[in-house]
């Protein structure tokens, strides 16, 4: 775990724990023995500590954070004291990562050479805890509370430059760092090094700690439903205290945090999003022993909304990207937008010019289908129509070559209109594409496991987050929260008068959003083409039954016939959503939703107007209305989704309860803190989940997502721990 190699008199501690060496329990002792040993030796006159495969160290282990192995060694603490006490100067050779506990074993050496292409960070704050062995007293007193107030509460990574500018590290190089870090050392032998010890320094800048600590809370305002920015700020501020106090104040908080809930849910979040990568098919096919080609360039056909979106994806990634449409037209409006969301980065920093110019040399137009001929995936962004889908891929199938992958949301349909069934997978991306990092990938009945193998590659290379579904009906992810929209809706109609009390329900419990906001995001039309296609499996045509209900009557917004087909059938639907539709109203696109928007504020504004269309609303469909309590609206709209998700699992759509989290954190603002919809669950009480769940099924039969999954039933009765959730449900019979 860790080398102790000498040479000449500089003994070097070499860190080995891949894949990124972590400072596990074993990696603690193994540096704390090695300086003593360099201490005790008098033939060693410097000690190098570096990292082996090509990395310095990213951070404490986190799987140690929750789960002991009952291997009791050193604390990290303990570690960094040790460095910053040795009698032999110790420098840091950094490159690759330098993060967390990593950063604070390099704040604690005496000198710092990192390589040019380091990424330093204090992600602490993304797993509900705070740089707990030192690091918030020893960073602002090795560059400033200005950069540290920066830099911790934000979690941001920084570059070995910024390092450098703000006497982080004292030395870049192009190369060769260990090298470079070896000669350093020659030079600084039998030199006084004592005013290098971090913790004996103050932070330059303690008479502008009260305009610092403001600046911090007004920028970090957005994440306080989260303890661990508050919590920062206020330890790195105790910086401004003698050493000593300070890492007292450093303790209690780091304890407090380590012992909330949200560190936990934040750190279960990290290792489920990395779960995601690691597929599984129903005939053991898997991501270990599946290959799939490699996705070397790809087409985009269509040019909606969220085409420019998609296609920057693969721009950033260096993925040759063509974008198909027949009308030149077209073409140049997907370029534009494309352009337009680089050049966005761009005046954000997150790319510099030259990468902007290489992104843009990546993408082509084609007007041909002959020249996507050679692609290794084309992706389609047509329009929903699919007639026109069938066709376009029909004319695809025999044009491309046979490797190329078919990448639609209408498997089925497009794979029976090909010769290539084996060769067509679903790929849903989330709007805005080039900002949301959930990709869902869906596999149906005829999907090879090579195309799935490599379309889950290529969801890594455009640094999504991929999450492998099995194919049925509709978006997964949309089917787990729209339940829970649908209970919204329905509170809305049967007597809540104002949309932002269910809202504000849901944004005190740390969604992104409230319900009606995100509806006036993603669109009326698209919520109600969900609800046109759920209609369509029951054997109702929507638009059918408004042209009818239009043909007889002048006004079929007054029909109450119309409402009433749809109502005391044997299943309610959250009509009020289409009645905006029809209406005019299309979201946020077009200013007028749930909310009001202004061209120059695109925030939500409280629309009165609502109040007058629901009492009409009412009114036509006899709804007699009553009050709701905080509990039910918080109970319906999360409990119900919950339910979803036993549903998805026992229905084998999902594979485990964490692919089912991941697509409620990173598809729909689900609150990080709280882990995912599933983990909810888990913390929440199955039992009592399952209770509320009965209660409701019985209150509200004419909605299903009610009837009480048989898995949630399972594990509540059995009080069965969260881990086997997904093994119980493979083993249940197919539904
Ligand atoms: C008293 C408190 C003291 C210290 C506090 C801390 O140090 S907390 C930890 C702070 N560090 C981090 O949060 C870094 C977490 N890691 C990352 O952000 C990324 O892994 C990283 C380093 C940027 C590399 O990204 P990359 O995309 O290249 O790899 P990936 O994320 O897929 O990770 C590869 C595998 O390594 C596992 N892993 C990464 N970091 C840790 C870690 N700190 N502890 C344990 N395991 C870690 C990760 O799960 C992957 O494993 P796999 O089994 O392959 O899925």
């Amino acid at each position: 775990m860790v080398d102790y190699v000498q040479e000449n008199n500089i003994a070097t501690l070499w860190v080995n724990n891949p894949p990124v060496n972590s400072l596990s329990s074993n990696v603690r002792q193994g540096i704390y023995d090695g300086i003593a040993r360099a201490n005790d030796d008098p033939t060693v006159k410097a000690i190098v500590i570096a990292g082996r495969n090509r990395t310095f160290i990213a951070g404490a282990d986190i799987k140690e954070f929750s789960n002991s192995d009952g291997n009791i060694s050193v604390s990290l603490v303990e570690v960094t004291d040790q460095l910053e006490n040795s009698s032999k100067p110790v420098i840091a050779a950094i490159e690759n990562f330098c993060m967390g506990g990593g950063l604070e074993v390099a704040i604690s050496c005496h000198y710092r050479i990192a390589h040019h292409k380091t990424r330093f960070a204090f992600p602490e704050v993304n797993l509900g805890i705070l740089p707990g062995a030192t690091g918030t007293q020893r960073f602002p007193r090795l560059t400033s509370l200005r950069f540290a107030l920066d830099i911790i509460p934000s979690g941001r990574v920084f570059s070995a430059e910024e390092a450098f500018d703000n006497s982080a590290v004292d030395k870049i190089v192009d190369d060769k760092v260990y090298e470079a870090a070896l000669n350093f050392a020659s030079t600084v032998i039998d030199k006084d090094f004592n005013s290098r010890r971090t913790s004996k320094r103050s932070p330059p800048d303690t008479d502008l700690l009260g305009d610092l600590v403001s600046k911090a809370y007004v920028t970090n305002s957005k994440r306080f439903k989260e303890l661990a920015p508050k919590y920062c700020i206020k330890a790195v501020a105790a910086a401004a205290k003698p050493y000593d106090q300070g890492l007292l104040i450093e303790r209690d908080l780091a304890f407090q945090l380590f012992t909330s809930g949200q560190a936990n849910a934040l750190q279960y979040a990290f290792f489920a999003e990395r779960s995601t990568s690691k597929w599984e098919l129903p005939g053991g096919f898997n991501w270990k022993n599946t290959n799939g080609r490699p996705i070397n360039s790809v087409a985009i056909v269509g040019s909606g909304k969220m085409t420019a979106g998609i296609v920057t994806c693969f721009l950033r990634a260096k993925i040759r990207t063509f974008v198909f449409n027949t009308t030149e037209m077209a073409n140049r409006q997907v370029f534009i937008n494309s352009m337009n969301i680089l050049a966005n980065d761009r005046k954000k920093r997150r790319i510099t010019a030259e990468e902007y110019y290489i992104y843009l040399s990546y993408f082509t137009y084609a007007k041909s289908p002959k020249i996507i001929a050679k692609v290794d995936a084309v992706i389609d962004d047509l329009p929903q129509d699919v007639n026109i889908k069938r066709d376009i891929f029909q004319k695809l199938d025999r044009i491309c070559k046979p490797s190329t992958i078919f990448c639609t949301m209408e498997i089925e349909k497009i794979a029976s209109a090909t010769k290539r069934p084996k060769m067509v997978i679903g790929t849903h991306f989330f709007a805005p594409a080039n900002v949301m990092r959930l990709l869902e990938v869906e596999y149906g009945p005829e999907t090879a496991p090579r195309t799935v193998a490599a379309i889950m590659n290529m969801g890594k290379k455009i640094r999504k987050v991929s999450v492998l579904v099995s194919n049925r009906t509709g978006v997964v992810a949309n089917r787990l929260m729209g339940v829970g929209t649908d209970q919204a809706v329905f509170m809305l109609e049967d007597g809540i008068n104002d949309q932002r009390l269910i809202d504000n329900c849901m944004e005190d419990f740390g969604m992104a959003m409230g319900k009606f906001k995100t509806i006036d995001i993603i669109g009326m039309d698209a919520n109600v083409d969900v609800l046109r296609k759920t209609l369509n499996e029951q054997g109702y045509d929507l638009d059918e039954n408004r042209n009818m209900v239009r043909k007889s009557l002048n006004n079929f917004l007054h029909s109450y016939t119309y409402y009433a087909f749809f109502k005391y059938g044997s299943r309610r639907y959250p009509l009020f959503t289409y009645e905006l539709s029809v209406l005019g109203k299309k979201g946020e696109r077009n200013g007028y939703g749930y909310y009001r928007y202004t061209t120059e504020n695109r925030q939500p504004i409280y629309d009165e107007e609502i109040v007058e269309i629901l009492k009409n609303y009412r009114k036509r469909m006899g709804i007699q209305t009553r009050t709701f309590t905080y509990q039910e609206i918080f109970e319906r709209c999360l409990y119900s989704s919950v339910n979803e998700g036993f549903k998805i699992l026992e229905e084998k759509i999902a594979h485990k309860p964490q692919d089912i989290d991941v697509m409620s954190l990173m598809g729909y603002g689900f609150p990080r803190q709280v882990g995912g919809i599933m983990k909810f669950a888990e913390t929440t009480g199955t039992e009592r989940i399952y209770e509320a769940v009965c209660r409701y099924n019985k209150l509200y039969p004419d909605q299903p997502c009610w009837r009480p999954s048989k898995l949630l039933e399972r594990v509540a009765k059995e009080n069965i721990p969260m881990k086997y959730w997904g093994q119980i449900a493979n083993s249940m019979s197919k539904l």
